[in-house]
């Protein structure tokens, strides 16, 4: 026990000593770890733990413990050392000292020898010889004292060396620390690369995997597309084939071209050398066709004869007679008893010439056949106006419009007109004409104008007749709805809510419709740009108000005021063209709305038609005669010569 002690004592001590360089790392861990296993051959775990910790602790302590350690120098003499003298429980420190002091030549003092000295004891009374024992005693004391203090002093010098070597090996220490804790930061960091490289090389070979089935996959692809390639280059190759004789073709195609673009540079000359022509020609043709008019006259008359209906009596309408190869005559006849006697019976007839009659038998394609030059006109820059006379129900609604269940064969005036007026005007464009429309469709009832064009009339909402300006005669109507159209299948909505418009008032006020003048005007605006021509005209159709008179003494209230309008109204149309007929200096377009509105579509250059319409009823005979005596004398009046609007 005691050599083993000695043995730990004796490694502890050479331990303490500095550490030369190339035996640092003998002091590192790993050394630690090597002795610790060699010594867990011979000892238990429980020392082995014992063992390292020592060791640690040898090489972490300070100095100073290992100064502390040695016995500080005697000073006064044997007691002194008794109690720095090392105990036997801490071996390791004992040993370390007695170490130090060998290894120092350390000379503990050796003990006065009490025996000889109590043999030397002198007598009481030899105080001499006392004295002198007691001088050589502190003689010797003095030298001993003397010998200590050296020792001493090289004792200091040891442990100043000591503690430089503690400090020495403190700052190795904490060199070896940092070393270490740098090691372990770089094992660190590299534990973390190595798991990082082990997760990308998982995830390179996942890729790689994948690659690798996309590559088969391209591959399959690529094996296809070689294939579809050969497959297209046998094709281009017979492509190329066809494209040396396709350019064979081209060249002379080409050729061919050349000579054609030669031609038609030949052909277009000879087209505009031929628009011009046709220019002429057609301004030769409005001539013409005006002054056809203006032989005809500028206002004629039509007279037509509507069928008998089934739900009327059939009775052959003997009083009404036609005569053979005369179109334009018509002649009522009527048994009348004699002024001579009662028995004897005369046959009263009544002759009247008109532009043209038209019988029951026909269709509404005829009669439009004769009135298509008129409404061309309006294209031309003319006023036109068409209107329809005559008693309740003799067919002027039919004829202006057409029935209820409206056909191609069955369409009236007006919507053939519309057909044929956008027909030419999209024909016309060819010769470089621009047209412009506007509609608008009122009623005038008692003298007073209602918008067909709107389905519920503000009633605050006035309607008055006013000029443009003081220099323009034209005219047109306050808050009325002008609504600017371009095909016929617009102007034939506006129609159908304009006779909508119309029912609703005709069950309202107790068939009001036949008591009332619905004016239809399409204002034509024409514009030829290349020719720098332009044209404005109106084209009016009117279905007035039944013609038939009242008996006064049945007529009072409302329907005596309506009547009385309406024979004012009528009567004034009548007044004014005879008026313009008689070239009278005031014409009395004001006394009634109806020519007011219409000043300008009966004047001077206006071409004015007249549809007389007559039942072929025997019991309206007075009526029919009345209507064929009023559209005679109208038929009478030729008014001015008729000149476009033309700027
Ligand atoms: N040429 C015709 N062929 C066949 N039926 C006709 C012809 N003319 C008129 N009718 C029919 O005669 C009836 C009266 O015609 P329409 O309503 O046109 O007369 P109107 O003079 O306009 O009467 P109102 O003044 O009441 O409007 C209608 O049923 C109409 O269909």
């Amino acid at each position: 026990m005691d050599n083993l002690g000695e043995k730990r004592a004796a490694a502890k001590m050479a331990s303490r000593l500095p550490v030369p360089p190339s035996r640092k790392r003998a002091l590192s861990d790993e050394n630690l770890e090597q002795m610790a296993r060699k010594r867990s051959k011979t000892t238990s775990p429980d020392d082995t733990m014992t063992t390292v910790h020592v060791a640690a602790s040898i090489a972490t302590s300070k100095p100073r413990s290992v100064v502390a350690a040695f016995p500080k120098p005697p000073v006064i003499g044997r007691q002194t050392l008794a109690v720095i003298r090392p105990k036997n429980r801490n071996v390791g420190v004992n040993s370390a000292a007695n170490s130090a002091k060998s290894r120092l030549n350390v000379s503990v003092p050796s003990q006065p020898s009490t025996t000889a000295a109590d043999k030397k004891k002198r007598a009481a009374w030899d105080l001499k010889g006392q004295v002198n024992d007691m001088k050589d005693k502190v003689t010797t004391f003095k030298s001993k004292v003397q010998t200590l203090s050296g020792e001493n002093a090289r004792l200091l010098t040891t442990r100043e060396q000591l503690q430089r070597q503690a400090e020495a090996l403190t700052s190795e220490n904490s060199k070896l620390n940092q070393e270490r804790q740098t090691l372990a930061s770089k094992l660190h960091t590299e534990q973390h690369k190595t798991a990082t490289s082990e997760k990308e090389i998982a995830r390179l070979t996942e890729l790689s995997q994948k690659l690798e089935v996309e590559l088969t996959a391209l591959k399959s692809l690529s094996e296809d597309l070689q294939g579809a390639n050969h497959s297209l280059t046998l094709q281009l190759k017979d492509k190329e084939v066809k494209l040396i004789c396709v350019q064979g073709e081209n060249t002379v195609l080409q050729n061919t071209a050349r000579d054609q673009s030669q031609e038609i540079a030949a052909l277009k000359s000879t087209i505009e050398q031929r628009d011009t022509q046709i220019h002429t020609l057609e301004t030769e043709r409005r001539r013409l066709h005006n002054m056809v008019q203006e032989l005809k006259g500028n206002i004629r008359v039509f007279c037509r004869v509507r069928p008998t209906l089934s739900t009327e009596r059939t009775l052959p309408a003997s009083h009404i007679g036609y005569p053979a190869n005369d179109e334009k005559a018509i002649i009522l006849s009527k048994i009348e008893e004699s002024h001579v006697g009662r028995e004897k019976k005369e046959a009263v007839k009544y002759d009247f010439n008109f532009d043209c009659v038209f019988p029951p038998s026909c269709t509404q394609a005829a009669i439009f056949e004769e009135i298509s030059l008129l409404v061309q006109s309006a294209l031309d820059g003319y006023p036109v106006c068409i209107f329809a006379y005559g008693q309740t129900g003799s067919g002027k609604t039919y004829t202006m419009e057409g029935p209820d269940d409206l056909s191609m064969n069955t369409m009236g005036m007006i919507p053939r007109a519309i057909q044929q007026i956008f027909q030419s005007a999209e024909e016309l464009k060819t010769k470089g004409w621009q047209y412009k429309f506007t509609a608008s469709f009122l009623e005038i009832y008692n003298e007073t104008l209602r918008d067909l064009l709107v389905s519920r009339p503000d009633k605050k909402l006035e309607y008055d007749i006013r000029k443009v300006s003081t220099s323009n005669s034209s005219v047109y109507v306050t808050n009325l709805r002008y609504v600017e159209v371009s095909s016929e299948e617009e102007v034939n909505e506006l129609l159908q809510m304009a006779k909508a418009n119309r029912s609703v008032a005709k069950t309202a006020l107790n068939d009001r419709s036949s008591r009332s003048h619905s004016v239809f005007q399409l204002k034509i605006e024409g514009e030829n740009l290349t020719r720098d021509i332009r044209t404005s005209s109106v084209l009016s159709l009117i279905d007035l108000a039944g013609s038939e008179r009242l008996d006064r003494s049945l007529s009072t209230g409302d329907r005596l005021k309506e009547t009385q309008s309406i024979n004012t109204s009528l009567s004034t149309l009548g007044m004014v063209i005879t008026s313009l007929c008689n070239k009278d200096s005031h014409i009395p377009y004001r006394n009634s709305k109806l020519t007011y509105l219409l000043q300008n579509s009966l004047g001077g250059n206006a071409k004015v038609l007249m549809f007389v319409n007559i039942s072929p009823l025997e019991e309206n005979f007075a009526e029919s005669l009345n209507s064929l005596r009023f559209a005679s004398k109208v038929n009478e009046c030729v008014i001015g010569t008729a000149r476009a609007n033309r700027k």
